[in-house]
């Protein structure tokens, strides 16, 4: 059953794929003032947290723009690894995410892949020194557009391990043809988990 903050998120998502939908009117005054009415009682509150401890303690990531369920920026994307050590998510992007018209934006194709490349690297970290994985170089060549509301694939898979240096390649596919393909370079960092008090590892 999902947590109440994902059932709020799912509304926001919502609300923000309905305002993509609308003309400019008049009318939306009153929604945003509805809108301002809402914020004012979350700050109210619930505004005491420091998020950034908040994201970087829990036992899964649920904040980031990507797979994050607590965040309305993310559709969000389940991450499966196989045991080969692939990753791979399966998206319908909305309007959220246009760029041209019906296509999706450049920049979101980048995201979705570094952060799926980022994840078959931190599920296949054996002789990797022990720091967070930070992406160093991410290179894309755009082969083919990706439509809207058509179920896209995004997979990657480790390619090499050098000490520090991590590789990981993927791409995201729509119909079984390659749309967009990346390599990139990750580091492992000087900070390591154990370092970040209370931290419990992860990327
Ligand atoms: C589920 C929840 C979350 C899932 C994960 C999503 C995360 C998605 C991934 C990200 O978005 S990470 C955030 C974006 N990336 C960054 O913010 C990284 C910013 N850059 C850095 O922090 C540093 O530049 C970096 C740690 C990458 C390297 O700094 P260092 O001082 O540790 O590197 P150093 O100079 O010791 O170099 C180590 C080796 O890497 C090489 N190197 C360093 N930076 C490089 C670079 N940019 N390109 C190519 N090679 C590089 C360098 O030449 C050297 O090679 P050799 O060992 O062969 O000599």
């Amino acid at each position: 059953m999902p947590a109440p903050l994902e059932d709020v998120a799912d509304a926001l998502r919502r609300m923000m794929d309905l305002l993509l939908r609308v003309d400019d009117d008049p009318a939306l005054g009153h929604i945003t003032s509805e809108l301002h009415a809402v914020s004012d009682l979350l700050e109210a509150e619930f505004d005491d947290e420091r998020p950034f401890d908040k994201m970087l303690h829990s036992d899964a990531p649920r904040h980031d723009p990507v797979s994050g369920v607590e965040n309305a920026i993310a559709p969000p994307i389940v991450v499966e690894v196989d045991s080969d050590g692939t990753a791979h998510a399966e998206v319908d992007f909305g309007l959220p995410y246009q760029g041209p018209k019906g296509l999706l934006h450049g920049g979101i194709s980048a995201l979705f892949l570094d952060h799926v490349l980022s994840l078959a690297n931190s599920n296949n970290r054996s002789g990797v020194d022990n720091g967070f994985l930070v992406t160093a170089q991410l290179s894309l060549r755009y082969h083919k557009p990706v439509p809207l509301f058509e179920r896209a694939t995004v997979s990657a898979r480790q390619t090499s391990i050098d000490g520090r240096k991590v590789r990981a390649a993927g791409e995201i596919s729509v119909g079984g043809e390659v749309a967009v393909s990346a390599e990139g370079l990750f580091i492992a960092t000087r900070i390591r988990p154990a370092d970040v008090p209370g931290d419990k590892g992860g990327a």
